[in-house]
């Protein structure tokens, strides 16, 4: 069993879901080989396992879930020049990476007509474009198509392909490189459709099924939010530089007091307000922090920058004359 999966437009995002998806693979395997089992199933941190899956084809998946990840990887590029730098981007991962076929150029069609499952990596305003190539319409029909372009909707997908061809969005984000991701998908009721991407996706991270209404501000969030987050944590380590830290120290202690508080809400189960008072001693230092934080707005600033990057989020891959 095995299928081939095409990565079309592979920058920053494909490479990063390909490199969370390569990795599995391989700790998976290093894992089978050193405890003798077929799989694992540790490492799905998804909050919906794909448990409703019932076609035959699909209980296979269930039973051996490295099948559900595909075995053949296919990554697109326009130019040429981009084409060589990602071969050697995946021939740097070594493993499993030296086998990422890379094609620059024309290379859409002939991808998607070799692959079963299609993920849509490029701009929002080239989907169309690739979509629209000659050819593409007979080698997409039937197939599963995952589009992770902020603001392009089901409608305009379904609009750009054949009747026969699955369409469905996600939203990842990335840290998906180091596995690490948090990645939203549209609701889908084929059940191997569904396990495909859970498959997918959960091996870059979590993964969770939200309705299309939401997926601006999924894309405010988690797409953007490692950006907003990186702003927050140079801002604490310059703090410490500006109070004698050297640079490494303090962006080592920044990163980790992040994650650490991160996966206190995440595992622990911890509100931020809580987290937040557990810190603050009466009349200490924190609590000297955080009224000064406030005096900067900073809670308003964070949800506006949301609240902006959501209505943005909107509006790209739309006509200019529209958004
Ligand atoms: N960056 C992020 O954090 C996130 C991005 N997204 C979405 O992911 C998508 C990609 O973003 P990102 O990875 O940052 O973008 P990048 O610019 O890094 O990657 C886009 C890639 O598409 C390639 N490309 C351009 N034209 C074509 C074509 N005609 N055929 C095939 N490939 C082509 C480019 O190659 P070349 O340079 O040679 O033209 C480039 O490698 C966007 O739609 C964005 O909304 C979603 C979540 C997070
Ligand atoms: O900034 C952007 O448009 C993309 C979508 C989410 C993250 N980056």
């Amino acid at each position: 069993m095995g299928y081939t999966l095409a990565v079309l437009g592979c920058g920053t995002m494909g490479i990063a879901i390909l490199s969370g998806v390569l990795t599995s693979l391989e700790t998976r395997s290093q894992q089978s080989n050193g405890s003798n089992s077929t799989s694992s199933t540790a490492e799905n941190t998804s909050n919906e396992p794909p448990s409703g899956i019932s076609t035959p084809t699909a209980s296979q998946f269930l039973d051996a879930p490295d099948a559900a990840l595909p075995s053949r990887f296919i990554a697109t590029v326009g130019r040429e020049e981009t084409g060589r730098k990602l071969k050697k981007v995946f021939g740097a991962m070594g493993g499993l990476g030296t086998g990422v076929e890379v094609r620059a150029g024309k290379g859409n069609v002939d991808a998607v007509r070799d692959a079963d499952v299609v993920l849509i990596c490029s701009k929002p305003q080239i989907a169309k474009l690739i979509l629209a190539e000659q050819g593409m319409s007979d080698a997409i029909d039937g197939k599963l198509v995952v589009s992770i372009c902020a603001g392009v909707t089901i409608a305009q997908l379904e609009s750009w392909v054949p009747a026969g061809t699955k369409v469905v969005r996600a939203m990842p984000n990335t840290p998906c490189k180091i596995r690490e991701g948090m990645t939203v998908v549209t609701p889908l009721s084929d059940p191997l459709s569904r396990a495909l991407i859970l498959a997918i996706f959960t091996s870059c991270g979590r993964c969770r099924f939200l309705d299309e209404k939401h997926f601006d501000a999924c894309t405010a969030v988690a797409g953007s939010g490692p950006a907003f987050v990186a702003l927050v944590l140079e801002a604490m380590a310059d703090g410490g530089v500006m109070m004698g830290l050297p640079r490494a120290e303090a962006l080592e202690l920044a990163a980790q007091t992040m994650q650490g508080a991160a996966r206190m809400a995440l595992y622990a189960g911890l509100h931020p307000a809580q987290l937040k008072d557990s810190v603050t001693t009466p009349g200490g230092c924190t609590i000297a922090g955080l009224l000064t934080l406030e005096d900067g707005r900073v809670r308003s600033t964070m949800a506006r920058a949301i609240q902006v990057a959501t209505n943005h989020a909107a509006g790209l891959g739309q006509d200019p004359k529209k958004a």
